[in-house]
């Protein structure tokens, strides 16, 4: 049996989870190490395993993989979460790069001084309002599918609703004028393996506290 994927992280969020959330989702079991310590971090680069001195690194399939967004794409195309063609994989594409951005100014505002923060996290909630959300709603209404592409469940599906969630967690109202992301979120919540990734105790991580991002700082030297 292959080993299970390892995932290099902090013990937080940041840039790895949407890696979680996809193997979660594609049901496929794997592996954490959790970077607490300056030390940990500067092995991984002294040995090489890290192509630009940055983590999230996965190993799998007997390689060791960097950049988000590159082991996102490998992840969905191995686990079936792309499109049919290469047309259907570009839509797909846009869809979570979009998402990604919006999470990432989630990410980010959490290492900022409390006036900014609440600034940061406003404008997020705005951004989603005005800029990402009436898209996706849009595309649910204009094709009237269960899916954002090709009528089939995809890697795009996944992180609209980690971000419908993230947002949520700043807003609880933000979907009031999006009915069609409403029922999305529903729908998605209860696909099997997505819906156990949803329930406590599962490898989804919290949003970011004081103590994460002073462990962040502190192996970053930030
Ligand atoms: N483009 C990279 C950026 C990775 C990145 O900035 N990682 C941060 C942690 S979230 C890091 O390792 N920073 C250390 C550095 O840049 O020196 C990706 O998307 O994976």
């Amino acid at each position: 049996m292959a080993a299970k994927p390892k995932l290099w992280y902090f013990h937080g969020r940041g840039r790895m989870e949407s890696i979680r959330w996809l193997l979660a989702a594609a049901g496929v079991e794997f592996e954490e190490e959790f970077l607490e310590t300056r030390e940990q971090y500067e092995k991984l680069q002294k040995d090489g395993r890290l192509l630009f001195g940055q983590v999230p690194l996965v190993e799998i399939d007997g390689m060791e993989l960097t950049q988000t967004r590159a082991i996102l794409s490998y992840l969905a195309a191995k686990y079936n979460l792309h499109g049919k063609d290469p047309k259907e994989t570009v839509r797909i594409d846009m869809y979570a790069d979009g998402t990604l951005d919006l999470m990432l100014m989630v990410a980010l505002a959490a290492f900022k001084p409390l006036e900014e923060k609440e600034e940061s996290l406003a404008l997020v909630v705005k951004k989603a309002k005005t800029r990402y959300f009436p898209v996706f709603e849009k595309i649910l209404k204009d094709h009237g599918e269960d899916f954002l592409v090709g009528n089939k469940f995809s890697w795009a599906d996944i992180q609209l609703l980690e971000a419908i969630l993230m947002v949520e967690e700043l807003d609880a109202s933000v979907l009031c004028d999006f009915p069609l992301l409403k029922e999305f979120k529903t729908r998605i919540s209860n696909i099997p393996t997505i819906k156990k990734f949803l329930q406590p105790g599962s490898q989804r991580k919290p949003p970011p506290d004081n103590h994460y991002v002073e462990v962040v700082r502190n192996v970053l030297q930030l």
